[in-house]
Formats: C-alpha cells, structure tokens, sequence
C-alpha cells in the first residue's frame, strides 16, 4: 500500500476545498491509501507524516506567502528535517486566494524549497491551459491560471461551496492523481 498524505492550512474554508480535490484525485488511484491532514495536527504531531510515502502542501497565500499556520508547521518540522525523515519521499504544493495573481507563486516557491531542504522529490502540475479556445481564466478549465509549479486555485469573496470554482478543483484532483501515480512507481 502506497500512501499520500495532503498537509494544509485554510482560515476561511477556500483552500480546505482545494485540499479535498487533492485527497479525492489522489485516493482515486488504485492501492493508494490518502490522508487528509491539518496543518495544526501535524505541527502538534509530526510523527503522523514520518512513514506516509508522499505529503502534499497547501495553504493559502497570505500577504504574499503561506499562511502563519503552514509557516509554524514547517518550523515545528525541523526535528524530521534534521533527522531526515522525509528524504526521498515525494512532494508537490497547492496554493488558492483571491486575486488571480495574488503572489500565490512564492507561496509554491516557499513550499519547494521547504521540500527540498527536507530531501524530498518535487512534483509539479503537468497539464496545461485547457479551456476550449486556449485563452486563460475560464473558470471551468483546467490550469486556468497557468502554474507548472504547482496547483492554484482563485477564490471570490463567497462561500466555499461556491468558490474556487470547477476548474480549479479539476486541477488540483490532477494534481492529486499524478503524485500518487508517481508515489506508487517510486514505492513499488
Ligand atoms: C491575512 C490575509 C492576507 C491575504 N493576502 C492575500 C494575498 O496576498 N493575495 C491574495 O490574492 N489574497 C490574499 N488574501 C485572500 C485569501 O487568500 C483568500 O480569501 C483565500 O480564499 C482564503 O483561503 P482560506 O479560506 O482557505 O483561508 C488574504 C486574506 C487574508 C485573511
């Protein structure tokens, strides 16, 4: 059995949404066992993450980088670094907010690097724009956004059952679904 745990943070609802596409992509894959994991729970245990093969990251873009939450997750994680339990196991990262932009990039940036000071193997968002006539922003196509780094989502001021929309939520389940993919060839 193969495992994946999805790590995040999410204040208002929006990115906990995303991390569900996550967990909904990756658990789709057969033989993979994945976990839905706060960023609270694994900063007060980090032993929940020691022996899963594969951890993906996500929070929120908060002026301009990961929420506080996720940020005092990665601080509380410096025993795993230091004994490297996280080495060789893979990693990928989702962010969401409001504006399109938003800086969501560095929140991904800050993720691979938190995953490559750990030793792990990043894993990035593999499809391209799909909307029907190419063009960016259409809210049911998938990377609408247009990130390789990592899965983005864009969030209106409305409730979580209405927003990120569609697309985005197909994008991360993708993302989801290609790390327990490559989790599983790795673990094999
Ligand atoms: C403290 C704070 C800072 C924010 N900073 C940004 C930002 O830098 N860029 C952006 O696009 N949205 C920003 N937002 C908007 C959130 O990213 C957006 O509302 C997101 O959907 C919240 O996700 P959550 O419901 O999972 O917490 C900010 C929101 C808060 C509360």
């Amino acid at each position: 059995m193969t495992t994946v745990a999805i790590v995040y943070h999410s204040g208002y609802g929006h990115t906990e949404v995303q991390a569900k596409a996550v967990h909904k992509g990756a658990a789709s894959v057969s033989g993979i066992t994945a976990s839905l994991v706060t960023v609270e729970d694994a900063t007060a245990n980090m032993d929940i993450l020691k022996d899963v093969d594969a951890i993906i990251f996500g929070a929120p873009t908060y002026m301009g980088s990961a929420s506080a939450p996720f940020k005092a997750f990665q601080d509380a994680s410096s025993g795993a670094w230091f004994n490297r339990h996280w080495k060789d196991k893979i990693a990928a990262g989702f962010t969401n907010s409001h504006s399109m932009s938003g800086d969501k990039l560095n929140t991904l940036m800050q993720m691979t690097i938190f995953a490559m000071q750990h030793g792990m193997i990043w894993v990035g968002q593999a499809e391209m724009n799909q909307s029907p006539d190419g063009e960016p922003g259409q809210a049911d196509a998938i990377n609408r956004i247009g990130s390789f780094l990592g899965a983005m989502a864009q969030s209106e001021n409305a409730a979580p059952d209405i927003t990120p929309p569609s697309g985005d939520l197909k994008t991360a389940e993708l993302l989801g679904i290609r790390v327990a993919t490559l989790a599983q060839k790795l673990h094999s």
